[in-house]
């Protein structure tokens, strides 16, 4: 299916009602769907199948960072659920990102879109501090982007900020998915890395990961149109 809008809508709802009365205002030619801890953890692989029957691509976005044995078998169960996207934490290593590659082997042309997590788009480069990192947030994405491209993982989660620099290093192929999608005058809320959709498109992205901006908007489908809108 071709979907005509970069938007990637994150479903962090509490409810199974809320999500079902959200979606069912959406046409899945227009956005697609993200699944993340929340709901997976609530409601499991039904609520993938759901959607995905409803017509949806859905980005399974469940940073697996674990042994490579472990996140190899959790990335073929994603495969076996049928989604768009799933991804893994670059931080787990090559060895790690290589063995979920691998694992996709088997399913050819019906593999889920394998991007791995560089630096939190709710991380600044002071708090990569703390966890002992010391290169800045640039700096660490284009390593962490690296060693993804290198183990064979297909794009990276990143900020906006980051896309033209990773454009450059990893050329137009490399699939860079953007979160910390902030409309003018939108709450930052726990995001520190943050751009409008229209700069990260203008900057490269290709996709945008929206969630609250959207799903806890007073007219959500509003909010959808006005960010589609200022992307045309
Ligand atoms: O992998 C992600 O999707 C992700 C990576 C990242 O660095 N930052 C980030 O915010 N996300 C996800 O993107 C969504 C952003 O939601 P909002 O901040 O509400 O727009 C959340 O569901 C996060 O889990």
């Amino acid at each position: 299916m071709s979907v005509s809008s970069p938007v990637i809508i994150a479903l962090d709802f509490p409810e199974l009602a809320s999500v079902e009365q959200f979606v069912a205002q959406l046409d899945p030619a227009q956005c697609r769907l993200k699944v993340g801890k929340e709901l997976f953890t609530r409601f499991g692989p039904d609520v993938v199948r759901r959607l995905q029957s409803q017509g949806f691509e859905i980005f399974l976005d469940l940073k697996f960072h674990d042994i490579p044995n472990t996140v190899a078998a959790a990335v073929a169960a994603a495969a076996d659920l049928g989604v768009w996207m799933v991804n893994v934490h670059a931080s787990g290593g090559a060895k790690m990102m290589a063995a979920a590659r691998k694992a996709l082997l088997p399913f050819g042309q019906d593999a889920p879109l394998l991007t791995a997590v560089t630096v939190l788009t709710s991380m600044s480069s002071e708090e990569l501090k703390h966890i002992g990192v010391q290169a800045d947030a640039q700096e660490q994405v284009s390593r962490l982007a690296a060693l993804a491209a290198e183990s064979g993982i297909d794009g990276v989660v990143c900020s906006a900020w980051e896309v033209e620099m990773l454009k450059l290093q990893r050329g137009e192929d490399f699939v860079l998915v953007t979160p910390g999608i902030r409309p003018e005058g939108a709450d930052s809320g726990d995001q520190k890395r943050i751009a409008t959709p229209a700069r990260a498109i203008e900057m490269g992205s290709h996709y945008l990961v929206v969630g609250r901006p959207i799903t806890r908007s007073d007219k959500p489908m509003d909010a959808l149109a006005a960010i589609n809108q200022s992307l045309s």
